[in-house]
């Protein structure tokens, strides 16, 4: 008998997770998913030959559960779907915050819980996907978390422990790098190049660091001197990155977005 999927809650990070299952090889008609507007649903049938049910009926009829509503809404979400999830199925949160206990408090004794942190990326098979394995999660349900995100990217297993810190890196990661480039190609327009090209210029230096962060096998502060030059333009530039204080900016804001992610631990957010 073949695997029944259902994503409940698609929206961004859902339907993400769905168009990169399916580019991997996962037939639709073995997944479904649940949305809250009929319009939603419609739209996700269209798109991606998924059958859309509603939550109770994916409780009752899929293996897994994969559960991608924002975290204020997963009480919610829970009440509606305890009755109808028989103990055996693993149930996989991609909620920021929400720890495991929240989710074994609220389903049948003894239901395996695993919490995925996934990113955007996720989009062009580029994720990073952080799990963890709830208290009664085994390594199965670990390495079938794995194969399916696995499908979008990279992933990592973590103790729970660290998943607030996770978050705060990887899963609002994305964010920060459109931050830098929105903040790049400004920097361009001021120094007159058209936002058209300042943007490719800065898309392309992105592109290529990043290239190098990860296949070069260098600290990334030995590929930052391979750019500075003595008494040249670079060291200029990093020199009013440290005396505007980016460096302590960047430790703030994440130790920020980690703060976020605890608060959010209750659900309620
Ligand atoms: N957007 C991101 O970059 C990331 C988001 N996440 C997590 O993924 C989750 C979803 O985030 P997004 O996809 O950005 O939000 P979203 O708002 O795009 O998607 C959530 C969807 O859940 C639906 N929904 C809410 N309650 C429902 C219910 N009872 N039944 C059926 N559908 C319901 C909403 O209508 C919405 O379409 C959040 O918990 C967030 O913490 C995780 C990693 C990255
Ligand atoms: O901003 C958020 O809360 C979600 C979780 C990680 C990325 N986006």
């Amino acid at each position: 008998m073949t695997e029944k999927v259902a994503v409940l809650g698609t929206g961004k990070i859902g339907e993400a997770l769905l168009s990169g299952m399916i580019r991997g090889g996962w037939s639709p008609s073995d997944l479904l998913v649940t949305a809250r507007r009929p319009e939603r649903a419609e739209e996700l049938r269209s798109r991606h030959g998924v059958e859309a049910v509603s939550n109770a009926e994916a409780a009752k009829s899929a293996d897994t559960l994969i559960l991608t509503v924002k975290p204020q809404d997963m009480g919610a979400l829970l009440d509606e779907l305890a009755p109808h999830i028989p103990a055996d199925r693993l149930v996989i949160s991609g909620a920021a915050g929400i720890p495991t206990s929240f989710f074994e408090a609220r389903l049948a004794a003894g239901t395996p819980v695993v919490r995925v942190m996934t990113n955007t990326p996720a989009l062009v098979d580029e994720a990073m996907s952080v799990i963890s394995a709830g208290s009664h999660a085994t390594e199965e349900h670990l390495a079938h978390t794995e194969a399916i995100f696995g499908g979008v990217g990279k992933t990592l297993r973590v103790p729970e422990s660290q998943q607030d810190a996770a978050t705060a890196l990887s899963g609002s990661g994305p964010a920060y790098f459109y931050f830098l480039v929105e903040a790049m190609t400004d920097a361009g327009i001021l120094l007159g190049l058209p936002r058209d090209k300042a943007h490719d210029l800065i898309v392309q230096a992105a592109i290529g660091a990043a290239v190098m962060l990860r296949d070069s096998d260098q600290h990334p502060v030995k590929l930052r001197e391979a750019v500075t030059s003595p008494a040249g333009t670079t060291i200029n530039a990093i020199r009013e990155l440290e005396s505007h204080g980016v460096r302590a900016a960047l430790i703030a804001a994440l130790e920020a977005a980690r703060d976020r992610s605890r608060e959010l631990a209750s659900g309620n957010g």
